[in-house]
């Protein structure tokens, strides 16, 4: 069953057709990526799906519902979390209290209950709190759950990111250059979590460059040049494709 459809999607920037008729489906509780080139159109891509853009044409759907149009928060309650190539963390808050940040749609912000510290909010808040905790030492980073995110390493902020995406209950979380800036250790690491993420059954979508980590966690890979869908397909049918390794300049895939 596919989870996230892209239908004949564009989107052009001035006279650049930046995503240009792309198309793809993407299967229920798999690992999938998004590779190409520099300048090939992968963050444009994601940042439709996400909503930072709309598209000039073409939709977008998550369990057979469209997103266009679509606010951040109603794509998030249908099942959408994202991270992003460099992590948006807030540093006056503590590392758990990041991960907190990712469940607020759950909880009941109404100002009256909350300025009254109701029981059913300081129940709710401790509840969250909870999982936060749980989520983050689900991604590994229980040591640094009361630390303030300033004194975490790189590699551990991009985790926590994962964590707050996860804190949403995503269907499809969308992890955008996670290996970006992670030593060889810490990919291995992160390979697991993708691997226990689709294990328990949440859709990962990659935009990556780091070809060993996409070739050794994806199910299905689509490549994009030029904003168009270059090819798509398992990873050893798309490193054996000649217009990818073209596309490539000869740059192993
Ligand atoms: N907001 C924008 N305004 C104008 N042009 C843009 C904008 N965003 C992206 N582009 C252009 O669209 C094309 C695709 O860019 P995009 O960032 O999506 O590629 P990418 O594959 O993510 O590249 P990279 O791997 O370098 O991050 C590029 O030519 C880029 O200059």
């Amino acid at each position: 069953m596919s989870d996230l459809q892209v239908v004949s999607l564009c989107k052009v920037f001035g006279g650049l057709r930046a995503t240009d008729d792309v198309s793809f489906a993407i299967e229920a509780g798999t690992v999938n990526s998004i590779i190409g080139p520099n300048g090939a159109g992968k963050t444009t891509l994601l940042n439709l799906i996400t909503g930072i853009y709309e598209p000039c044409s073409g939709d977008v759907r998550l369990g057979g519902r469209s997103l266009i149009g679509k606010p951040t928060h109603t794509r998030v309650g249908l099942g959408l979390g994202r991270t992003f190539q460099t992590p948006q963390i807030c540093y006056n808050m503590s590392a758990v209290e990041n991960v907190m940040l990712g469940s607020h749609l759950q909880l009941d912000s109404r100002l009256t209950p909350a300025a009254l510290r109701r029981r059913s909010i300081v129940a709710a808040d401790r509840e969250c709190r909870q999982r936060a905790a749980y989520l983050m030492a689900y991604v590994g980073l229980d040591r640094y759950i009361g630390e303030n995110p300033g004194a975490m390493p790189y590699g551990a902020l991009k985790r926590l990111e994962i964590a707050r995406a996860l804190a949403g209950s995503p269907k499809l979380i969308l992890l955008d250059e996670p290996a970006a800036g992670l030593g060889a250790p810490e990919k291995a690491d992160l390979s697991e979590l993708i691997a226990k993420l689709s294990a328990s059954g949440v859709t990962t979508v990659l935009v990556e460059h780091d070809m060993k980590l996409v070739m050794s966690v994806s199910r299905h890979i689509v490549v994009l040049n030029y904003g168009k869908k270059l090819a798509e397909g398992a990873p050893e049918a798309v490193r054996d494709n000649p217009e990818v390794v073209a596309a490539y300049l000869g740059r192993a895939v």
